[in-house]
């Protein structure tokens, strides 16, 4: 290829990757070209030898980018980067790529991207006649019914799945034809349920302040247009966060926001101090401010979703019997026969969480301290070690937070899925969390990673396959990804 001044290229000085470029000077006796590349906002000369640098030719993608990456005509990685990167600067933070869209955190928020008015230009709308948008695929799902649709959100943490979930739900509750009173309260009641997830299924973590430790899988339903119920299964709630957490992160909101909110007869009822004197929430070394939303709000959102009075006395029952687990600690105790076992160090706290959960503190104090084993008729209390007795205290509170995380899932169920949906429409949103790759990684990243794993082997057969019968229908020559032959 000949090259001339003015031409904008991909070249490689040397770093690996490939930048773009534009060629400012061109020296064919000299064999030599300079190219000029923009780097960090300042720009840069390069002198490459003509024939090296992998010099390639680059489109001209104007200031602003293609909104649809289909249109590269140079089409690899540094491309796709580079075409994201132009329209990101522009505050462009969204790009197709055919049917799939690709959304950038902008980490500040458009306000009037999101409008009701927004909503409306979208709806009814095919994909791609408006510029990116998740309301585009939002419409674009709706649209498709009454096939079963699913909106798939994959990405790192931090990318903004949970975001993005929410304006989905947020545009099918807007522009979605009201279906009279009864439509409007359980399309509200699902849109209050989020923030109550979040308090209970969210934490702060090194990439994001309101990670969710948790998968979710929302179905939304719909009947003669309008939303009728919904049902949302959630996957692998991070357990080991409840009693540990990493430099930096801190615990469930929920526990701050519950400390930062209770008045001070409240406290005295439950037992409960500052959130800065609990073992389980102060790991992490960050700060114990409330957070994102505050207790009252969230005693709203349960209001809105019928959560009775009852049950919120009993959710902060749990709440506080986990703290008070967390701060419970041991002592070696030399026992008869030269056996070596644990007491627990203050039975204050023992004593709360019997109150709290209404069950015996010396039960309690008995199931921290021994291991039962029943062989034949027999029942033997073997007692534990330190390390034992504090992994038992452990898994206690893992599973009474789980199970009160279980609970509040099915408990917004029974009230957002009424039944009677066998034979509804449906658009299912998959929230599920990103791959992770921490400076110490446990058990619940494996899972996570071989989740998210299983879920792009999914989409690839399934977008790769849907790609190929479409070719074969329009009788296309194309090379089969593994296969060496071109089909027609
Ligand atoms: N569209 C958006 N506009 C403005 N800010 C956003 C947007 N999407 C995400 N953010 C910001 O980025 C933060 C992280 O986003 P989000 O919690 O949705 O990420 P995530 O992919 O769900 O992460 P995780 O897997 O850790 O749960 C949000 O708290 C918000 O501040």
């Amino acid at each position: 290829m000949e090259w001339n001044e003015g031409d904008l290229v991909w070249f490689d000085p040397g770093l690996g990757h490939p930048l773009p470029g534009e060629i400012q000077e061109v020296h064919r006796a000299a064999q030599v070209i300079i190219v000029q590349a923009v780097i960090n906002g300042k720009p840069q000369t390069f002198t490459l030898s003509l024939g090296e640098g992998n010099l390639q030719a680059r489109q001209d993608l104007g200031s602003t980018g293609v909104d649809d990456m289909t249109q590269l005509s140079d089409l690899h990685e540094a491309s796709l980067l580079w075409n994201l990167r132009l329209r990101y600067d522009r505050g462009l933070i969204y790009t197709f790529a055919g049917s799939i869209l690709i959304a950038v955190n902008p980490y500040k928020m458009f306000p009037d991207s999101y409008g009701l008015e927004v909503a409306k230009q979208y709806a009814g709308r095919p994909l791609g006649s408006l510029p990116p948008h998740l309301f585009a695929i939002g419409a674009a799902a709706h649209a498709a019914l009454p096939s079963p649709q699913v909106v798939v959100i994959s990405g790192e943490s931090g990318a903004g799945k949970t975001e993005s979930t929410k304006l989905v739900m947020q545009y099918l509750a807007a522009v979605v034809p009201g279906g009279g009173s009864a439509s409007a309260v359980i399309t509200e009641q699902i849109l209050e349920a989020a923030p109550l997830l979040e308090a209970f299924g969210n934490a702060r973590t090194a990439r994001n302040d309101n990670s969710s430790r948790f998968g979710k899988y929302l179905e939304v339903y719909f009947k003669q247009g309008a939303i009728v119920g919904a049902k949302i299964t959630q996957y692998l709630l991070e357990k080991s966060r409840i009693v540990t957490q990493a430099p930096g992160e801190r615990n469930y909101h929920v526990f701050y926001e519950l400390l930062g909110g209770l008045t001070e007869a409240e406290r005295t009822k439950y037992g409960l101090l500052e959130a800065e004197k609990y073992f389980y929430l102060n790991q992490g070394g960050s700060d114990c401010a409330p957070g994102r939303v505050d207790w009252e709000s969230l005693q709203g959102a349960m209001q809105v979703l019928g959560v009775s009075e009852n049950e919120r006395e009993g959710i902060v029952r749990v709440l506080a019997s986990v703290l008070h687990l967390g701060n419970v600690y041991f002592h070696r105790r030399q026992l008869r026969h030269g056996q070596e076992g644990v007491e627990v160090g203050s039975d204050a706290e023992i004593k709360w969480t019997g109150h709290l959960l209404q069950i015996s503190s010396e039960g309690l104090m008995r199931a921290l301290t021994t291991r039962i084993t029943e062989a034949r008729a027999e029942r033997l209390h073997t007692p534990l070690s330190i390390d034992q007795a504090l992994d038992m205290r452990d898994a206690f509170a893992k599973a009474l937070y789980s199970g009160l995380f279980s609970w509040l899932v099915s408990r917004i169920n029974s009230i957002v899925h009424k039944g009677g949906t066998h034979d509804a429409q449906r658009i299912s949103i998959l929230d599920i969390f990103g791959f992770e790759d921490l400076a110490e990684n446990s058990f619940e990243q494996l899972c996570i990673n071989y989740a998210n794993e299983n879920l792009h082997l999914y989409f690839n057969k399934h977008v790769f396959k849907l790609e190929q019968a479409e070719y074969a229908r329009e009788r296309l020559e194309w090379t089969p990804l593994r296969g060496k032959t071109t089909s027609r």
